[in-house]
């Protein structure tokens, strides 16, 4: 269990985040939605400390996040992998040892010294590549592959980490339809299969209806709605959106993503560029 306790970050004098309490069971699918600026990826970036809260604390489980050093926050940042909209990936290296980067915290510093890799590593990492369907770009600079299959190394990556949770900061924001319904696929089949819980802030409403069980709703820094997605009604879009929930149109389909589950089709409720 994730537990966040009165969590917020301050800016100077701006509360980017202001007093968010949230429990998250180990296992949910949760996506964070809101308008730009609302506090979603300075939230997100707390959980795994690449920014500290101001006020507040985090917890998981007996352990208190928010006050770990040295090497239990190295261990705490293995535990709670995280993904980027711009992927992160060392673009000259070749995807497979972009991969087996993700494992450089579970091994020991002279071996990271020695820069050589297991044939155990080298198994895992093409293993986490077959598992997201890119095992075929292991030898190719990750550089050279498309925006879609460089988020799924980024993915596969993650995985090396063997997370209890991952992060996901925006994973489809730079991609096309069909990139991003394949990498939305991935988040939820590593969620469902794995157990692992998935945190993902999202700019489109439809995604976070057709992939989270459970929808976080930020605005002004603050949580302003939480729960499931099917009660995301055109009231809470508006508390979530403000004035620009009043345009939103279940009409809209460009970036409609309807899982590979079968999911029914579902309008599209998307803010105003
Ligand atoms: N390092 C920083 N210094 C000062 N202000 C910051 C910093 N990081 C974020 N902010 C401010 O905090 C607010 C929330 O930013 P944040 O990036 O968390 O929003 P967001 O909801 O993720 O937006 P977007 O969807 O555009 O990424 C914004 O007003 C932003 O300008």
């Amino acid at each position: 269990m994730l537990i966040l306790e009165n969590v917020t970050r301050r800016f100077g004098s701006f509360a980017a985040v202001e007093n968010v309490s949230v429990q998250i069971p180990q296992g949910q699918m949760v996506g964070v939605i809101g308008r730009s600026g609302a506090g979603k990826s300075t939230l997100l970036r707390m959980l795994n400390r690449l920014i500290d809260p101001s006020d507040g604390v985090v917890r998981f489980n007996e352990v208190q996040v928010s006050s770990l050093k040295g090497a239990a926050l190295r261990n705490w940042q293995r535990d709670c992998a995280m993904i980027f909209q711009q992927f992160n990936l060392v673009p000259r290296l070749n995807v497979l040892t972009n991969v087996m980067l993700g494992r450089l915290n579970h091994r020991s510093t002279l071996l990271n010294l020695a820069g050589s890799w297991s044939r155990s590593e080298r198994a895992m990492a093409i293993m986490a590549l077959e598992r997201l369907g890119i095992a075929q770009t292991a030898l190719q600079r990750a550089g050279t592959l498309s925006g879609g299959q460089q988020q799924r190394v980024a993915i596969a990556r993650a995985l090396m980490q063997s997370p209890k949770m991952l992060l996901a900061d925006e994973p489809i924001a730079s991609l096309d339809p069909l990139n991003a319904q394949i990498v939305m696929d991935s988040l939820k089949s590593i969620n469902q299969e794995e157990g692992i819980t998935v945190i993902t802030n999202l700019h489109t409403l439809d995604t976070a209806r057709t992939y989270c069980e459970r929808v976080i709703g930020m605005a002004g820094g603050k949580v302003v709605f939480d729960g499931p997605a099917d009660q995301l009604t055109a009231d809470a879009v508006r508390m979530i959106y403000g004035a620009e929930g009043e345009d939103l149109s279940e009409g809209i389909t460009s970036t409609s993503l309807g899982s590979s589950g079968g999911t029914e089709s579902i309008g599209s409720l998307e803010p105003a560029a």
